[in-house]
């Protein structure tokens, strides 16, 4: 059976001016966009409205961690998959630092297992570039590729060794798979839980320096020139790293970026002097001036898709303040409503800007067949409201863990109804749809 959403907007490159279309869906399929003028004959079908709300592909994450195996008190693959789905995602790319590690073919096949069964959106497992993330030894990239992983990264930590890491990038650019790199050298490091800058100062804490992340940058990305492979880089936080990937692309490094949310709109002089762990995540909250350049760099192309490193943790693990609590903020339910709110209402992003970096463009970085508003595409798809203001209340969230900063932030930019291949998996009034 066919189903028609009606009279919703659609963002337009051209212009600011939203559009009003009809969209038919057959086969999980999107089928038809018919002009808002049309009367589409709907005898037979499921209608949905639209009427007043924006209609986008649903958003593209390549960058969550859904913690389970192992570490189920913080998130699930039920619990991850379903906050997704709230905060307007249908397709999540889960990282591999669970326990076990996912470095195996069988741990791969366990997630997909799990993401079939119990998960409401599409979940794409990275797995691990060395076993048990310990940076010793390669995975078995062929296995893990033929068992369904779509890239390989140690996410977590930073691969320390350049000739593991060279090693690495050689085998993946033979099996034409991406290399995605958290990149952090650790002897700068060393025990510090927030960058260098304002906040460090104030309160004489050992700093996180901007070279830590910008060294693997640069290291890696002669690495990805010297071996051909498609080097992905995480969590790009400072101006430097920004530089280093410039100057990569005008070389031709096949080299691409993405940005968090938070590391857009917040720096760390937006830290409370209270040291809540909530405002803890890695890379840290760099300086005004890292900001702008991550701005800046998405805004020319430099950095090319928004992810939100989704990163859930229990209120007691959160509850150990800045120093001792695990780095990470959750981001699903937030992540469009914020960049919404601080960068399209404001007008300094079209709305198709921010769209495409949350949709078409990460599909087109990782070769996936969503992400567009196009007859053929997979019906994954978001309604939201962006007239009505509402605040951030982390009781509501559908994720297990309530560590985000934006607590009591009003925003615009709510979904209201979130479809993966042609059905409904959540909507605002009724929660989540069973299978
Ligand atoms: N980003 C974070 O602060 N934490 C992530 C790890 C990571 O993304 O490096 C986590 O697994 O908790
Ligand atoms: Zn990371
Ligand atoms: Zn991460």
């Amino acid at each position: 059976m066919a189903t028609w959403i009606l009279n919703a907007l659609v963002a337009n490159e051209s212009s600011d001016k939203l559009e009003t279309k009809h969209l038919r869906i057959e086969n999980g399929v999107i089928a038809e966009l018919a002009d808002g003028s049309s009367s589409p004959d709907t005898a037979g079908c499921d209608t949905i409205d639209g009427t007043g709300k924006l209609l986008s592909p649903g958003f593209i994450d390549m960058h969550v961690h859904l913690r389970e195996p192992g570490f189920e008190h913080k998130e699930t693959i039920a619990s991850g998959t379903r906050s997704a789905a709230k905060g307007g995602f249908t397709t999540i790319a889960c990282m591999p630092n669970t326990r076990p590690v996912i470095d195996t073919p069988d741990t791969v096949k366990l997630v997909l297992d799990k993401a079939d069964t119990e998960g409401v959106v599409k979940v794409l497992p990275y797995a691990a570039i060395t076993k048990n993330e310990l940076g010793r030894e390669l995975t078995d990239f062929a296995a893990l590729k033929e068992a369904g992983a779509v890239g390989f990264t140690d996410d977590g930590v930073g691969v320390q060794n350049a000739q593991m890491m060279k090693n690495a990038m050689a085998l993946a650019k033979s099996l034409d798979m991406p290399v995605i790199a958290h990149c952090e050298d650790d002897t700068l490091v060393e025990g510090a839980a927030v960058t260098e800058g304002a906040f460090s100062r104030k309160h004489g804490l050992k700093g996180i320096p901007n070279e830590s992340e910008a060294i693997h940058v640069g290291r890696d990305i002669l690495l990805s020139e010297a071996t051909g492979v498609h080097y992905h880089i995480c969590h790009v936080s400072t101006e430097q790293s920004v530089r280093l990937i410039k100057l990569g692309k005008s070389v031709g490094v096949n080299v691409t970026a993405e940005v968090c949310p938070h590391h857009l709109v917040l720096s760390d002089e937006d830290i409370p002097d209270s040291m809540d762990a909530n405002w803890k995540m890695n890379p840290p909250l760099r300086t005004p001036r890292d900001v702008e350049a991550c701005i800046q760099a998405l805004e020319e192309g430099t950095i090319d898709i928004i992810v939100t490193d989704h990163a859930p943790h229990s209120a007691e693990e959160k509850a150990k303040g800045m120093a001792r609590a695990p780095f990470g903020i959750v981001g699903f339910e937030t992540a469009f409503p914020l960049l919404y709110t601080k960068f399209v209402k404001t007008g300094r992003w079209t709305l198709d800007f921010l769209l495409r970096r949350m949709t078409s463009d990460p599909a087109r970085v990782f070769r996936l067949p969503s992400g567009k508003l196009e007859p053929g595409a997979p019906a994954d798809l978001v309604l939201l409201d962006l007239a009505n203001e509402r605040e951030v209340n982390p009781e509501t969230f559908l994720t297990q863990g309530r560590n985000t900063p934006f607590t009591g932030w009003k925003l615009y930019g709510w979904p209201t109804l979130t479809m993966v291949n042609g059905r409904v998996v959540w909507t605002e009034e009724n929660g989540i749809s069973q299978a």
